[in-house]
C-alpha cells in the first residue's frame, strides 16, 4: 500500500514513443518529493501492479490484469489507428504459415505479446508455441520461425533487417477488427488516489501539459531522437506523428475490444471495462 510520506514514484517508459507524454514533465516544479524511474514497460508493469510506482505509463493489458488497484487517466495513450511501425513481427515465412511455428516473443512487453496471440488464434486460427527471451533479433531467430519486437528495439532492427518479412501488429489488428490499438496507458493506484489524491492530480497535469507542448512543437523530441537512436529527423517526425496520444472513445472500444478477446482467450481472468479516475471521480468508459 502507497505510504503517504515516503517518496511518490511517477513510471515512465524508456522508448521513444513515449517521450512525447514526458518529455517536458519536470519533477522540481512539484510542491512535494517525486523519482521518475525509467524502464521498459515490462518493468514497469510489475511496479504498478505491486504498488510501488504510484503513477505513470504502464501496458494496456498490464492495466487489464489489475484493474482492481489502478484507474486511467484520461486523455493518455500510446495508440495507433493502423500502423505503429514498432511493434513488428519478423518472420521467415509468410502469417499464414506461422500458424504451427514457433514464435519467439520479446521479454519487454504485455500488450504486444497477447495482441499477437489474440491476432493469431482468431484471425488466423493458429497455436503456434511461443518462447519468451531477451529483445535480440539474430538471437530469436536463431531459435524461432518468427521474433516480436517492440518499440526502439523493432526500430532499430527494421533498419537492419534485410531478410524477414516484417509484419506490422497496429496494421494487423485495424485490418481484422476496424479499431484502433491502444499500447500503453496512464494509469494511477487507488490506493494513492485515495490517500494523497491532489499529488496524483498535481502528477497527471504534468503528463497532460508535456503532451500540449509537444503538440505544439515536436522538434526538440524529434532531434533528440535521432541523436540517442539514430536515424533521420524525417523518420522521427513522421514516426511521432502517426502514433495517438488520445484516449478517446475510438481508442477506448478498441481497448475494450481487445480486453474482451483476451478474456474469451483466457489471457486475463476478466472481462475487463476500463475505468477512468475525472475530476476526482471514477467513470467507466462507455460500452
Ligand atoms: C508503440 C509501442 O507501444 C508500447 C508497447 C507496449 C507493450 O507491448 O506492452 C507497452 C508500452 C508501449 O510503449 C511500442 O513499444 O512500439
Amino acid at each position: 500500500m502507497p505510504n503517504n510520506d515516503k517518496k511518490t514514484v511517477i513510471g515512465k517508459i524508456s522508448y521513444t514513443n513515449a517521450w512525447p507524454l514526458f518529455y517536458h514533465v519536470d519533477t522540481d516544479r512539484l510542491p512535494f518529493e517525486a523519482e521518475i524511474t525509467s524502464a521498459v514497460p515490462a518493468v514497469l508493469n510489475q511496479g504498478m501492479q505491486q504498488g510501488n510506482i504510484h503513477i505513470g505509463a504502464l501496458s494496456s493489458f498490464a492495466y487489464g490484469e489489475a484493474a482492481d488497484k489502478l484507474l486511467l487517466l484520461p486523455d493518455l495513450s500510446v495508440s495507433s489507428d493502423g500502423e505503429v511501425n514498432s511493434i513488428l513481427l519478423f518472420s521467415r515465412k509468410p502469417l499464414e504459415q506461422l500458424g504451427r511455428s514457433v514464435i519467439a516473443l520479446t521479454n519487454t512487453s504485455a500488450t504486444s505479446v497477447n495482441l499477437l496471440k489474440i491476432l493469431m488464434h482468431k484471425a488466423l486460427g493458429g497455436s503456434p508455441q511461443y518462447l519468451t527471451l531477451e529483445p535480440d533479433l539474430d538471437s530469436m531467430m536463431q531459435s524461432a520461425d518468427a521474433a516480436l519486437l517492440i518499440g526502439d528495439h523493432a526500430i532499430k532492427a527494421s533498419w537492419y533487417n534485410e531478410q524477414y518479412i516484417v509484419t506490422d501488429l497496429g496494421r494487423w489488428w485495424k485490418e481484422w477488427s476496424g479499431h484502433p490499438m491502444t499500447y500503453a496507458v496512464w494509469a494511477v493506484n487507488r490506493d494513492a488516489v485515495l490517500q494523497m489524491p491532489w499529488k496524483m492530480s498535481r502528477i497527471a497535469r504534468l503528463f497532460i501539459e508535456s503532451k500540449q507542448r509537444s503538440e505544439q512543437d515536436l522538434q526538440p523530441i524529434i532531434h533528440e531522437a535521432a541523436a540517442r537512436i539514430g536515424g533521420t529527423a524525417e523518420y522521427w517526425d513522421a514516426y511521432f506523428h502517426n502514433l495517438n496520444y488520445n484516449f478517446g472513445l475510438d481508442q477506448q472500444q478498441g481497448l475494450r475490444l481487445y480486453f474482451r478477446y483476451a478474456f474469451e482467450l483466457g489471457l486475463l481472468k476478466r472481462d475487463v471495462v476500463p475505468e477512468l479516475w475525472i475530476d476526482n471521480m471514477v467513470m467507466q468508459v462507455k460500452e
